[in-house]
């Protein structure tokens, strides 16, 4: 699989792989600034809760860079001004403002003030965050293929994959680990409306991995759960409450419900960096909304009338009733979430 992102070493910079490209182009972008990464992250060119953590934390190394002839204190607050920066791009995926508490309390705890010293630090705290989700999503793998059936059919919405995180992804990571473990897997892709993520990246990833995969309109679930295509549903997630319930993109409740009415599994795959507990329930996630282009407009033609009315919120909250198990890199946690979320997470986040 491509990687999603890559610091450059001798450049000093960050290069994204362009996911509004995919998948007819395989394109990447260099940014050489914390504002070349915030607007990369707002395109959607980076994508995907965790990758926008790590991108986000790249590009705290970039402000750090920028600020190298600061003195100390001016720039701290340059970093604090440019993580609220890129922490306003993209509200609801909680691992955006994780990533940068994170940087940021590294830079704060350190006992050094030699700017080149922290810049140092910060480097290395971007790399950590990146590589500890790789290893998360394929311990996330490991544990989330017990779920799976021998022979199983799953729907999946959006992309929760390799694209989506530093590799492996999480929902298609546990796709990804029930083939490895030698389970006969076929996947139904929604196409996910409106910025087309399950059509163009999702098909496009399965593809790559030789895993049989099926594209399917977001409006074809409920005909395809009544006719038995389908055993199991796992998605991603952009952010979960202390109570268990799921933010997801757009159109992942209407699954869930419809999963439920069918009786089967919902599962939700995520790292606990996903995990919000200072939010006790989900009617407490910023969901963004975004353009109306992006609903006018299907690959740069207009598809509706000029001067319609539109509503284009990018995420919904999915209840914690409606989701069978959570599965993260420390297990699978189970309802209640109230009580279990904290026990396995404890308070970390
Ligand atoms: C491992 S990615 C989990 C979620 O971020 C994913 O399912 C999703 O909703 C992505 O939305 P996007 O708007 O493409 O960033």
């Amino acid at each position: 699989m491509l990687e999603t992102m890559r610091w450059l070493p001798g450049e000093n910079c960050l290069e994204l792989l362009d996911q509004t490209r995919l998948p007819s182009e395989v394109a990447f972008i260099k940014c050489r600034s914390y504002r070349d990464v915030a607007a990369a992250i707002k395109k959607l060119a980076v994508r995907g809760a965790p990758a926008i953590g790590a991108a986000a934390a790249y590009g705290l190394v970039l402000a750090a860079q920028e600020a190298a002839a600061c003195s100390y204190k001016e720039m701290i607050k340059s970093l604090e001004t440019a993580a609220g920066e890129l922490k306003s791009t993209r509200p609801t995926a909680v691992n955006l403002s994780w990533a940068l508490e994170r940087m940021l309390g590294r830079l704060r705890e350190a006992a050094s003030r030699d700017l080149a010293l922290l810049g140092g630090l910060l480097l290395e705290e971007a790399h950590a965050i990146y590589n500890e989700d790789l290893a998360g999503n394929r311990k996330m793998g490991e544990y989330g293929q017990v779920l799976i059936p021998p022979k199983a059919s799953i729907l999946t919405h959006c992309n929760a994959g390799a694209l989506a995180t530093a590799g492996y992804g999480t929902a298609l990571g546990v796709i990804r680990a029930a083939k490895e473990a030698g389970k006969e897997i076929s996947v139904f892709a929604d196409e996910t409306r409106p910025l087309l993520q399950g059509a163009r990246l999702t098909a496009w990833e399965m593809l790559q991995d030789s895993i049989p995969v099926t594209l399917i309109t977001d409006s074809m679930v409920g005909y395809l759960m009544a006719k038995g295509k389908v055993d199991l549903v796992i998605v991603g997630a952009d952010r979960i409450t202390a109570n268990g319930d799921v933010a997801n993109k757009i159109g992942t409740y209407g699954v869930a419900v419809l999963a439920r009415t069918h009786g089967l599994p919902f599962y939700v795959a995520a790292p606990v960096s996903t995990v919000d507990l200072s939010l006790d329930s989900g009617d407490k996630i910023p969901i963004e909304e975004r353009e109306q282009n992006e609903i006018t407009h299907l690959a740069g033609c207009q598809v509706a009338p000029a001067g319609v009315q539109v509503w284009n919120p990018a995420f919904d909250v999915t209840p914690n009733h409606l989701v069978t198990a959570i599965i993260t890199e420390r297990g699978i946690i189970r309802p209640p979430y109230q009580e279990n979320l904290r026990k396995t997470i404890g308070q970390d986040n």
